[in-house]
């Protein structure tokens, strides 16, 4: 099965590498990039080909778009022409629901929907997929095998799309968001910060082992943290002052009403 990228950013080249290191045919995959120096640097980097997107879709059997949602409209638009009945159309944009690609594409098109996330560039993603309204077993199974090559996949109704963008989707980049602010918690308790980005690190992967591998409640690892009277109690006492599970909250729904959002076209 031949698959075309089109728009190879940050999350269209995670899946292009995805591939590539699964072991998929080079020869098989291709990419439609408008920028030209980026084309070129994807070809040299992963010997892939880079053609128009109209000349990737109409050779591909599989054409995820990794475009921002604001640009969805316009390369669907440019594409639908080149697309044909049997074709199988992937979405990983926030937002844009099946749909509304089904309303731009030739009938007998088939669309899946992915909320992918960036750890896919490391083997560790984390995809939600939805099928569209004219979608097979085989062309879940087929994005499924795509997605499986970055980490793990999920399958969901597509009601759930928006919360999962704003939990998984976006979540990379809270745990970041943390890690800075504790690695400069650290800088300003005096460590330097080499120390301080290595301790907090080596936690972070530490604690996220212990919730894969024990699969306990964070409560329950959180418990065993926190001695009585200890530093930990004391801690958490502030982080619950400070509201850190209530601006999680906000945080979260602002993420999730984005996405509503960006399926309304703003
Ligand atoms: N980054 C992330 O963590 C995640 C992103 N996504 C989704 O992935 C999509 C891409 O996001 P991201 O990779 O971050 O964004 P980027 O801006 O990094 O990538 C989008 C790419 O598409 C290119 N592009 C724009 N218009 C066209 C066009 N007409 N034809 C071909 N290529 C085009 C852009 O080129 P140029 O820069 O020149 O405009 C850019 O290289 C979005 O829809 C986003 O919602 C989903 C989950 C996670
Ligand atoms: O910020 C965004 O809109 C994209 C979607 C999820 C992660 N990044």
């Amino acid at each position: 099965m031949s698959t075309a990228i089109i728009g190879a950013g940050v999350m269209g080249e995670a899946l292009l590498s995805g591939l590539v290191r699964a072991g998929r045919r080079v020869d098989q995959l291709m990419v439609g990039e408008k920028r030209a120096e980026r084309a070129q640097e994807l070809e040299e980097r992963y010997g892939v080909s880079v053609l128009s997107n109209r000349e990737a879709a109409a050779k591909a059997d599989t054409v995820a778009l990794v475009v921002k949602p604001q640009d969805m409209d316009e390369v669907l638009g440019e594409i639908a022409p080149d697309l044909r009945a049997g074709q199988l159309v992937v979405s990983l944009a926030a937002g844009i629901t099946t749909a509304f690609i089904e309303a731009r594409v030739p009938e007998g098109v088939a669309v899946v929907r992915v909320m992918p996330n960036t750890p896919a560039l490391v083997d560790e993603g984390m995809a939600a997929i939805s099928p569209g309204s004219h979608c097979a077993e085989e062309h879940l199974a087929e994005v499924e095998s795509l997605m499986a090559s970055t980490g793990k996949v999920l399958r969901i109704p597509e009601k759930q799309m928006d919360a999962v963008t704003a939990i998984s989707g976006s979540g990379p980049a809270y745990i970041f968001f943390v890690v800075e602010s504790m690695v400069e918690a650290g800088v300003h308790l005096g460590l330097p910060r080499s120390t301080s980005t290595d301790l907090v690190v080596q936690t972070l992967i530490g604690s996220a082992a212990m919730l894969r591998e024990t699969g306990d409640h964070p409560v329950v690892l959180r418990e065993q943290v926190t001695s009585p009277g200890g530093t930990t109690a004391s801690a958490l006492r502030e982080l619950e002052i400070h509201r850190v599970r209530a601006a999680f909250l906000a945080a979260m729904e602002a993420a999730r009403n984005r996405s509503r959002e960006l399926a309304e076209g703003s």
